[in-house]
């Protein structure tokens, strides 16, 4: 069955929980944020197109989205252990290559649209 709406209210509370806790406890995150900025900037000065607009906005969305992910495991295998475990050491650094992946992909799309835009 479709939860009720108190059920929806309290799903969404601890996902903006979530978002909180991530930005305010995580460095990394921040480092997104010029960037984003940056992305954005560009975009208005090179008057991109809607659907690059779309894809930038994709591309951010996924590196933090990916972040976000990250953060989560980092969370969870500080609650499992605090000694060293190799487990928990490769998921953390799959976990990292994954927001590596997306940077890198979103760099490549930022680059080849603002690239086309100036010598295109
Ligand atoms: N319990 C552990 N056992 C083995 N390796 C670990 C463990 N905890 C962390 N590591 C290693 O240290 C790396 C960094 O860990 P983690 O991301 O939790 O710390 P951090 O440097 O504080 O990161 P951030 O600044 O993003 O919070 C991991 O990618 C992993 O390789």
């Amino acid at each position: 069955m479709f939860p009720p709406a108190e059920r929806w209210a309290e799903k969404y509370r601890c996902a903006l929980r979530g978002v909180a806790v991530a930005v305010r406890g995580e460095d990394s995150f921040w480092a997104h944020i010029p960037a984003t900025i940056a992305v954005a900037a560009l975009g208005f000065w090179l008057e991109v197109s809607l659907t690059e607009w779309l894809l930038l906005a994709l591309c951010i969305g996924v590196v933090l989205t990916a972040e976000l992910f990250n953060t989560a495991l980092e969370h969870l295998a500080k609650a499992v252990t605090s000694e060293h475990d190799e487990h928990v050491r490769n998921a953390l650094d799959v976990a990292a290559a994954a927001v590596l992946a997306a940077s890198v992909m979103a760099k490549i799309v930022g680059t080849v649209i603002f690239a086309t835009r100036l010598f295109g």
